[in-house]
């Protein structure tokens, strides 16, 4: 599903309304419809609803809504923030035929006004600013906002809860907090930002029946269908070696164990074969828990002659000069695909001009910790707008990159960009990296395009954390990375 900035949405629009000759009004018409419809699938018809409508197409089609909902059956009544002398365009034309239906109208003029009519309020539909919204929220809106986010009521935002920006690298600090948002078309980018998702509520995008250009470079989600369809097949004849041959470089003896998260996990989501790179006193601690690997100590690893299908460095390795210089080593000697985790992503801060020389394709995996501390900005910064700096730095250093978190981003060098919405806090733990490392290494072996298997590793992590809680197996709070590994094969189980 494609996510969109206001000015996509907008382009996309008048595309709709230019190119292929559709009314605007017959858009505001759909997007009511679509919003009325949904409503009625999650509020009674004996549920008093206010409708709150401001001065732009957000509030047009908050005309459309109460028309709707009327003459279904529901008691609604509207409270435009705005003069009608403001009401125009495509609002203003169903505003006027709002206004031949008996439907009870009142323009907004105070706080003690509107307590009033609240009173006996059971859901309220926001229809007051859309992706229209510019900065920090003026009166009456911000009032407004603060009057309904103190009612716990339930509330539907249309489009984009009142306030949010669409797009990120904007900051504000009054919005809705919505139950549910019904994104017209498609959501927007600040449903995917940790700032604001919460503001949203849960998200669902109505199809209104616009138009997009030929081929839109959107960020797209990725999500159980996009998995389905892509997932590498297993061929009954194949053998070890058509599923690739991995290496695992880390791992040292303060921190013996994320190698072998890592490794496990390759095993389980589908890699042939394992090497296991780590110290020698490492070895014997964590071979019994990986039995399925070959190991090789570090010292005796040979990058130029050895011939690995891709290879992941950094988990559990430390920040040893040793550590460091082995993780040059395999920057410039590695022939095949590369994946930097953890400690090989703090070398690379003062290194990063090592990646523009590498011939075959390299993918970083940071949390927004890591990825923060690489650009030389804050985490709050980075985190205000992530997709921005994902695809400047993915093209600037001509990487994979994926950025973790709740909502992870994958970006490639050319700049398509992705995002996962699946998983759960349970996998805010040490060690879920690790395992995701090993997914991502899994399917990098298994051939099939770079992206597309990295959003369905990190797809299948997160699907992986979530299917074992909600089985009642783990919770969120007692879930160990250790534990995702069972999650895997759960996961895979439910694509066969
Ligand atoms: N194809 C589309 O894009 C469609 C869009 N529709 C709706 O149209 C909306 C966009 O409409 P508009 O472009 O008219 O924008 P909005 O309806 O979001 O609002 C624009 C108005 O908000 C005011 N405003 C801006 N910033 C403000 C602030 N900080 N405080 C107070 N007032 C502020 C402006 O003065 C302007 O009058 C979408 O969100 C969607 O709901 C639908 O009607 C269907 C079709
Ligand atoms: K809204």
């Amino acid at each position: 599903m494609h996510i969109v900035t206001a000015k996509e949405m907008y382009e996309v629009d008048s595309h709709t309304v230019q190119s292929a000759g559709i009314d605007g009004k017959i858009l505001m018409e759909n997007a009511g419809r679509a919003v009325a419809t949904n409503i009625e699938k999650r509020v009674a018809n004996t549920c008093r609803i206010l409708i709150f409508t401001g001065s732009g197409n957000n509030g047009g089609d908050g005309f459309v809504i109460a028309r709707t909902l009327h003459l279904r059956g529901y008691h609604v009544e509207v409270v435009s923030l705005v003069d009608e002398e403001k009401i125009n365009g495509d609002a203003k034309f169903h505003y006027d035929i709002l206004k031949k239906l008996s439907v009870p109208f009142h323009f907004y003029k105070s706080e003690n006004q509107l307590r009033g009519i609240l009173v006996h309020t059971e859901a309220i539909v926001d229809c007051m600013l859309g992706i229209g919204v510019k900065g920090h929220l003026k009166s009456p809106y911000k009032e407004v906002v603060g009057q309904l986010n103190k009612l716990s009521i339930y509330k539907v935002a249309v489009d984009i809860p009142t306030g949010i920006p669409a797009d990120e690298g904007v900051e504000v600090k009054d919005g809705l907090y919505a139950n549910v948002t019904f994104s017209i078309q498609y959501p927007k980018i600040t449903a995917f930002l940790e700032r604001y998702a919460s503001y949203y509520g849960e998200w669902v995008p109505l199809d209104i029946g616009l138009i997009p250009p030929i081929k839109p470079s959107f960020v797209q989600t990725w999500g159980r269908n996009n998995v389905q369809a892509t997932l590498p097949k297993r061929k009954r004849f194949a053998h070890k070696g058509t599923f690739g041959k991995g290496l695992v470089i880390g791992g040292s003896d303060e921190m013996p164990g994320s190698v072998m998260m890592t490794a496990r996990a390759a095993l389980r989501s589908g890699a042939g074969l394992i090497t296991i790179g780590t110290t020698r006193q490492n070895i014997p601690a964590i071979a019994s828990y990986v039995p399925e690997a070959t190991y090789k100590t570090v010292d005796e690893m040979d990058f130029l002659s050895d011939q690995y299908t891709s290879v992941a460095v950094g988990m559990g390795l430390g920040r040893t000069e040793k550590a460091f210089s082995l993780i040059e080593q395999v920057i410039r000697q590695v022939k095949s695909l590369l994946l930097l985790d953890a400690d090989a992503l703090y070398y690379l801060k003062q290194n990063l001009s090592l990646l523009k020389e590498r011939e075959y394709p390299t993918v970083l995996t940071p949390h927004a910790g890591e990825m923060a501390r690489l650009l030389g900005i804050t985490t709050e910064r980075l985190l205000l707008k992530p997709f921005t700096y994902s695809k400047a730095f993915a093209k600037e250093y001509n990487v994979h990159l994926v950025l973790k978190g709740p909502f992870t981003i994958i970006t490639n060098p050319q700049g398509e960009q992705f995002v996962i919405t699946n998983g759960n806090v349970g996998l805010a733990k040490g060690g879920s990296g690790d395992v995701l490392a090993g997914i991502l290494l899994s399917f990098m072996m298994q051939g099939a395009c770079l992206i597309t298997s990295l959003c369905n590793g990190c797809w299948i992590h997160g699907a992986s954390a979530d299917h074992l809680i909600e089985n009642g197996r783990y919770s969120k709070y007692d879930l160990l990375a250790t534990d995702l590994m069972e999650g895997i094969g759960s996961v895979f189980h439910t694509f066969s």
